[in-house]
């Protein structure tokens, strides 16, 4: 097969493997955000509940593995690197070993599946700074003999992989909860993002939004396939001050709510996210879960599609279908070299960039 790509970089959120990482990493995360010093320290214990160590990183690995397995069984020989945004592998070392092995064609996998300024620009924007420090370290990287293209691969959360192994875990999620005479409520969750920033993604014709409209569309998707008619749309893991609107309910407010309705058993779906990492250990199975046991519900929060041998198939699928330099490029969210997405899918910024690169060099 003729390849215009020769490699792929897993590009993720990043997480701390130990108790002396956790407030360095989450400086990386909030720099120049305004989010309040408590917090970092109160979020900087939920890491430190688990030793300080987030699952994403072996979570990213596992999937990592999967991928390369099923590139091998395509017959589609390229080596997959990883990298992240706020801690290491940082991207920007990773684009540098790249670099250093000889690629120059490079295919991004980012660990979200959506649109906006947190879940699209923002891989755009490390892709940038992970090329302007490559710049520095090799500049042979700047010259036409030496350049590199880094295509950033679309949105998946319309993939009907993405959505039949969402529903899938929805329906383990059920199966825990076990036969009842009542009723079980549905209710999906996601990162919140402040409301300004999803008003400014999207197209304006379309109203903005696109992140929030993306992530219930996705939602509407799996509750269809489940034929599940009544179900809940909210969010979660909001940070920043709280005089700035966010995306609303909260899960934990929302369980209240259902509480008082009379609700007394929920599967919660944690849609926003593909893999169980600290957000979701956290702030569902702890917080959710035991503001679901003060309110006497029944609780279950179904897994996130993670290895599903359905969804590792469909990152290969999109490596394959883009290996030749032939796959759609004004699909949502693809780019190269981290300029911003055609269909104006996360321009405007909601915010500028960032002020300075995180720490890469920090240990
Ligand atoms: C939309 C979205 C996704 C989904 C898309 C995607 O997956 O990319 C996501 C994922 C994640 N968010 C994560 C962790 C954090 N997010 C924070 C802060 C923020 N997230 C935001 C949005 C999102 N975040 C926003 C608008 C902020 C405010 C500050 C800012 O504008 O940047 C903070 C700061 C402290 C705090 O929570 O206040 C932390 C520690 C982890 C890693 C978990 C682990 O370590 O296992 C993951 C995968
Ligand atoms: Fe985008």
């Amino acid at each position: 097969m003729e390849t215009a790509f020769d490699s792929v970089l897993f590009l993720s959120f990043g997480g701390p493997e130990g108790p002396d990482e956790v407030m360095p990493f989450l400086e990386n995360v909030t720099r120049g955000r305004g989010i309040p010093r408590e917090r970092l320290e109160s979020v900087a214990e939920h890491y430190l509940h688990f030793g300080g160590v987030s699952p994403i990183n072996r979570l990213n690995l596992d999937m990592i593995d999967g991928l390369r397995a099923d590139l091998a069984r395509r017959g589609v020989d390229l080596p997959v690197y990883f990298g992240n945004r706020n801690w290491h592998p940082m991207a920007e070392d990773t684009l540098a070993e790249m670099y250093r092995a000889g690629h120059r064609r490079i295919l991004v996998f980012p660990t979200s599946a959506w649109g906006g300024y947190s879940g699209c620009r923002q891989y755009h924007e490390d892709i940038d700074r992970s090329l302007q420090a490559l710049a520095s370290r090799e500049p042979a990287s700047t010259t036409p003999e030496g350049a590199v293209v880094l295509r950033k691969l679309p949105q998946y959360w319309s993939h009907p992989a993405f959505t039949a192994a969402g529903a899938d875990a929805v329906r383990r999620g059920i199966e825990k909860l076990g036969a009842s005479e009542d009723s079980v409520r549905l209710v999906f969750t996601a990162h919140s993002v402040p409301s300004s920033a999803d008003a400014a993604s999207g197209p304006a014709a379309e109203g903005g939004n696109l992140y929030s409209r993306q992530v219930m569309a996705a939602s509407q998707a799996v509750a269809d396939a489940l034929g599940v008619d009544d179900f809940d749309q909210v969010w979660q893991s909001r940070s920043g001050p709280p005089q700035i609107p966010w995306l609303e309910p909260d899960i934990c407010d929302h369980l209240e709510d259902l509480a008082a309705q009379g609700v007394r058993r929920v599967v919660v779906y944690p849609i926003g996210f593909i893999s169980d990492h600290l957000e979701v250990i956290w702030d569902l199975d702890n917080e959710a879960a035991e503001t679901a046991q003060r309110l006497g519900m029944d609780y279950v929060r179904a897994d996130t599609v993670g290895t599903d041998p359905r969804f590792i198939e469909m990152i290969g699928e999109y490596v394959e279908n883009y290996v030749g330099g032939l796959g759609d490029l004004t699909a949502m969210g693809c780019g190269d070299n981290g300029r911003v997405c055609r269909d104006r899918c996360c321009v405007p910024a909601a915010r500028p960039s960032r002020p300075s690169a995180p720490a890469a060099d920090a240990t």
